[in-house]
């Protein structure tokens, strides 16, 4: 590992260049690049299959890529899974994957195995702060948790380890509306006080716009489009760019996308 010019400003917390991810054939992500800046949240957008997971396991060295991965200034793409967690890069996977036989205090304790523990204690009363529907039940077994609850304890166990990056896989996969909004509240409470990073995978524009102030979209493994803040924040900026970079709609009357919620296109799967 060496530090190298990224070419980046030193308020750059992590930078892939080039990054391409294949399993056996064709690449599923074709050279992307993407950076995340310290205290950030920023966002990869895209349909189903489009490549999200792939990138942010071949962030975390859980995939085999090519590419290179530089994280505060040091090229990490040689790095193992544990090498870059120890680092601070922590990834939430998407689906909760958290061990149900275990109790919710022992999938804490998975999530901060090299630490002291003094900071396990102090951190697990942290996460039990953040999310007080996990705190009464600490002694059940996590598959008994309801499906808000399990992503509230899959996104606590990523933050037992202290990290500088968290990199989150769909935090809103299978989950009502309202437990969406309940764990992004969170999620934006989380980021706030411990100014963390955070690279968020979603399908949706519409929930990554709640916490993310920049995103890039994926489509068939690569950018196709970015998006500022002010794009992800206003409607029709978010619907422009959904036009333009999903050709998710042909036309669309302004009237309709001022009443409209959140609902899913027909023809690209995604979340508008
Ligand atoms: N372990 C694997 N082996 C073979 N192909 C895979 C594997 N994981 C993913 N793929 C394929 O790679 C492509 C990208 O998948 P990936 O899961 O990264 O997309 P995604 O954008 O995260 O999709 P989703 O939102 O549905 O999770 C898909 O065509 C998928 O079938």
């Amino acid at each position: 590992m060496h530090d190298i010019d990224t070419g980046s400003d030193s308020n750059t917390l992590l930078r892939v260049e080039g990054l391409t991810v294949r399993y056996g054939a064709g690449p599923v992500v074709h050279g992307i690049g993407l950076a995340v800046r310290t205290s950030t949240v920023v966002a990869l957008l895209g349909a189903n299959g489009a490549g999200k997971s792939s990138t942010l396991r071949a962030i975390a060295g859980l995939e085999p890529a090519q590419g290179q991965v530089f994280f505060d200034g040091q090229d990490i793409s040689s790095l193992s899974v544990a090498e870059r967690f120890k680092l601070g890069i922590v990834y939430v996977p998407e689906g909760r994957a958290i061990v149900t036989d275990l109790t919710v205090a022992e999938n804490l304790k998975l999530g901060s195995y090299f630490v002291d523990s003094a900071t396990r204690n102090k951190r697990e009363q942290m996460v039990m702060d953040f999310f007080p529907e996990i705190a009464n039940r600490r002694r059940s077994p996590a598959g008994l948790l309801s499906g808000g609850e399990q992503q509230m304890l899959a996104i606590g166990r990523g933050l037992m380890s202290g990290p500088r990056l968290i990199l989150l896989d769909e935090p809103s996969l299978g989950l009502a509306p309202l437990l969406v909004a309940r764990v992004y509240e969170r999620l934006a409470a989380i980021q706030k006080e411990q100014k963390l990073a955070a690279l968020l995978v979603e399908q949706s524009f519409h929930v990554a716009a709640k916490l993310a102030s920049h995103a890039w979209v994926l489509r068939h493994g690569h950018i196709v489009g970015e998006l500022d803040e002010a794009a992800l924040r206003s409607r029709e900026g978010r619907q422009a760019a959904i036009d333009a970079y999903l050709g998710a709609r042909k036309e669309t009357p302004a009237a309709d996308a001022s009443t409209r919620g959140a609902e899913q296109d027909p023809q690209s799967g995604v979340h508008v």
